[in-house]
Order: structure tokens, then sequence, then C-alpha cells
């Protein structure tokens, strides 16, 4: 039988022994050739006489995903198709050869290479025209909230034209089409065939296979991201049922403040299983801190730091220093113990300092990228781990609450929760932030 080997493969080499190892007849796609070429990885063959003695991947230590509708565990992904029609890799070892050392602990969080995201780019792929999830039509991702961060996120859909159709929701209709028409002007200057609509109900947009939910107020200067709690709260209550009338198979993403509060919300107002209801806030905290401290003497490019930013999106976010590398160094090793901390808190303060800044609104630049990286993650099943809202299973210590983890998702939304050492203080720090989310949600006005 032969093994098809992806670019996380090649991570998980360069983690282990700098060698990929694969079989005679298996399949080394270009786009791990490339990463190995980056990484300067050396595919061998396993049969020649220097076969490795190292353990061959193992599958991590899962914790799985409830799934509350059938009342099971389970960390299934669906299989998929390219957007050119053929198979898509979703039986590769991509979906298990996760980059664990051999105590089965992560050894890297190093983002894919760009080349995943290269438009072209034989695998994997999008998602194909008849493989919408819903009614066997056109693949469609719909972004509910024409605002800023709405439109951010649509363009970077558009752009990396995986997907048939990108539909903008608003309430005001108007600026929902007249965003996708502007969007849709693009599609010579940036290549997509992408076709991108602009509507004012999520049922006009049609069954999707995601959507993402940035509806409802940014906070102003003065203002926390709990003051917005019951305005948003009606907004993303209404919008989770009527997505869950609409579009029954989706999977949820939320943006919309405050994060953790409004994820949990959705979950239990759309009713969906919690593996398909995901909150978009470590994707963007992560990136903060890989650009902040990349600022700082010595540390080199933003995507060389490895790491992660767990907890809550506010004040409660865990940044697992202990974790933190730059082009594999530790970063306690490279920025002394006063400058990380001062970075850890600039990024924790990063949205108010932009919110500051603005004085009208909040960020949307590197949150729209950071919710279409969610969605694109899971089309294409980059395999990467990654922070995202999720419920709580007990991984950590954590139960029932939504708050930021490090995951792998799949094109079914979360596929894993997983467990990464942390020093006893990340731990308790992690396991706190689910404590104040869990008293916040108690607050929460219960008629949204
Ligand atoms: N999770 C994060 O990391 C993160 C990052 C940035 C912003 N946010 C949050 O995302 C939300 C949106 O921010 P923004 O800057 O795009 O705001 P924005 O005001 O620019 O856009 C919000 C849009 O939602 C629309 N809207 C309101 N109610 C609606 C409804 N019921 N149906 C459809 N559309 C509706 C508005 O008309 C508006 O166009 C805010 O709550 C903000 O706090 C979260
Ligand atoms: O800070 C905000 O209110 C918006 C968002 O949560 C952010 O972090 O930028």
């Amino acid at each position: 039988m032969s093994t098809i080997w992806g670019a996380s493969d090649v991570d998980a080499a360069a983690a282990r022994s700098a060698t990929l190892r694969v079989g005679p007849r298996d399949i080394v796609t270009p786009l791990a050739r490339e990463r190995a070429r980056e990484l300067g990885v050396t595919i061998a063959d396993a049969d020649t006489a220097d076969r490795p003695t190292t353990a061959p991947p193992v599958t991590p230590p899962s914790s799985g995903t409830t799934d509350r509708a059938q009342g099971t565990r389970s960390s299934a992904t669906t299989a998929g198709t390219r957007r050119n029609g053929s198979s898509s890799p979703s039986s590769s070892p991509m979906a298990l050869t996760p980059d664990l050392d051999s105590a089965g602990s992560v050894h890297s969080m190093r983002p894919p290479s760009p080349a995943l995201f290269r438009r072209g780019a034989p695998l994997p792929g999008g998602l194909s025209s008849g493989s919408g999830v819903a009614d066997g039509g056109p693949s469609r991702v719909v972004v509910v909230g024409a605002g800023h961060v709405g439109m951010i996120a649509a363009m970077r859909l558009a752009d990396a034209d995986v997907v048939d159709e990108v539909v903008l929701v608003d309430i005001d209709e108007g600026r929902a089409a007249g965003v996708a028409l502007d969007l849709q002007h693009t599609a010579p200057l940036s290549d997509f065939t992408t076709r991108v609509r602009g509507v004012g109900t999520v049922e006009e947009a049609g069954p999707a296979d995601y959507v993402v939910i940035t509806a409802g107020r940014p906070r102003q200067p003065g203002m926390t991201r709990a003051d917005l709690v019951s305005t948003n709260a009606a907004i993303v209550g209404d919008l989770a049922r009527r997505v869950a009338a609409t579009s029954p198979r989706a999977v949820i993403v939320v943006v919309t403040n405050p994060l953790d509060e409004m994820t949990q919300h959705a979950w239990t107002s759309s009713e969906f299983p919690s593996s398909r209801v995901l909150g978009m806030a470590g994707v963007l905290d992560t990136a903060r801190f890989q650009a902040l401290i990349a600022l700082e003497d010595g540390v080199g490019r933003a995507r060389s730091v490895d790491a992660v930013a767990l907890g809550s999106h506010g004040e409660e976010m865990v940044i697992p220093l202990s974790r933190a590398t730059s082009a594999g160094r530790p970063l306690p090793q490279v920025v002394s113990q006063a400058r990380l901390d001062a970075v850890v808190d600039r990024a924790r303060g990063s949205g108010g300092e932009v919110v500051g800044l603005l004085k009208t609104g909040s960020a949307f630049m590197a949150p729209g990228m950071s919710a279409a990286r969610m969605v694109l993650a899971m089309i294409r099943e980059s395999d990467e781990v990654m922070s995202a809202a999720v419920l709580a299973d007990g991984s950590y210590g954590i139960s029932d609450v939504y708050l930021g983890l490090p995951v792998r998702l799949g094109r079914r939304g979360l596929r894993e929760i997983v467990t990464i050492p942390l020093a006893p203080e990340e731990l308790a720090a992690l396991r706190d932030a689910g404590e104040r989310i869990r008293e916040r949600l108690g607050a929460m006005p219960q008629a949204s």
C-alpha cells in the first residue's frame, strides 16, 4: 500500500531527524518536497541500508471531540474533493502524523509553509463544485457582517480561490452588495474564479459549508469587550438559529465579541455539535505575539516564532513561554524575561491599543485574515496546530466551557484538541481563564 506524504510530515521530520523516510511506492506531494527544500529535510528511501531507527509517526493522544447531536465522541473528518474534482488527500498521513516527540508532546507549532496557500498548488485543494455539504450544490462560504472584519475575511477567502462562492450578508443589504461587487471586481487583479454575492439575510445566501459570523457591534475607546455582550448576544443568537436552519451541516466560525462567550452562545443557539462551532481569537492573538516579538533584537522573522495564545480573548489570555521558540531556540534564551513579559502584555492588550488609535471601531485586518485562515485550514485540511475557541472536553482539566485551546481542524470542524505540555503556572492560568469565562457566561442575559 502506498502512503501520501504531505508538508506536515516534513515538518514532523524536521523536528525529529531532518530526514523523511518514504517507501518505494509512496507519493511525496509537490508541496512536501517544497517544504523539505525550505527546511533542509532530506527525503530518503526507507528501504536503503540506513533505514531509520526512529519510531514511526504516532497518532496523537487525542481526547476527541464530543458530538452532542449524536451523543458520541468523535475525531473523524469528512473526505473531500479538490476544486478540480479529483480526490483530496484526506486519508493521507497528514491527518495521522502529528509533529510529536517521543514523549507525545507537540514538538513544533510552526505554521505550514506558505506553499500550502499557493493558488494552483496540486494538493491539498479547495472544495469542488457540487461538494457543497448542504445540497451537493456550489461550495460556499457565507460571511455574516459585511463590516470591517467581514470584508477582509471575504477578500482573503475569495482570493484563495478554493470555493465556488463567497456570500456576504449584512442587515445593511446595500453595504453587503456593494462590498461584494467591489470584491468581485478584484477577480482579474487577484486571479480568482470564486463568485462573490452580497445579500441581506442568511436565507438569501443559501446553504453554506462554512459560516463566519462577524455581525455585531465593535467596541469604542473606553469600552471593554464585555460591554458588547447584550447587544451582540441578541444578534449572534438569532443568526446562529437561522444559520442552523439554513445550513444544517455548516461549520460556524464566530468572530463577534466578546468572543469566548459569543462562541458558546452560538453553540447553544444553533444546537450544532460542538465540533462545528468554533471561535476565532487565538489565531489573531498568536499572530500579534509573533509580530510583536519579532520586533525585538535577534528574534528574526515573525513566521519563525513558534508560539500559541490560549485561554480567553482578553485579560485571561495565556501565551505559554515555556513552549515558545524562535527558529528553534527557546525564546527566553533570545529575549530577556522583562522584554518577553512586556511583549506578552502588549499582545494581550493589542485589541484595545488599536481601538484607542482608531478612535472608532476596532482592528479588522489581522482579525479578518485570521478568520479566513481558520476556514482555509479546514478546507485545505492543512493539519496545522492552531489556537481556536472550542468547547473544552476535559483536556487540560477543563470541561464544558469555550476557550482558546490548541487544535487541529478538518473539513468538518474540530478534529481534535491537542495536548501540549504546559508549565504548572501556565496550566493554572489556563484553568483560571476557563473559570472566568464560565462566570461571565453565568452572568449573561438569558433572553438572547
Ligand atoms: N474575535 C476577534 O478576535 C475579533 C477581532 C476583531 C473584531 N471582532 C468583533 O467582530 C465584530 C465586528 O467587527 P467589525 O469591525 O467588522 O464591525 P463593523 O461595525 O465594521 O461591522 C459589523 C457589521 O455587522 C452588521 N450587522 C449587525 N447586525 C447584523 C445582523 N443581525 N445581521 C447581519 N449583519 C449585521 C453591521 O451592519 C455591520 O456592517 C465586533 O463584535 C468586534 O468586536 C472580534
Ligand atoms: O479589541 C477589540 O475589541 C476587537 C478585537 O477583539 C481585537 O482584539 O482586535
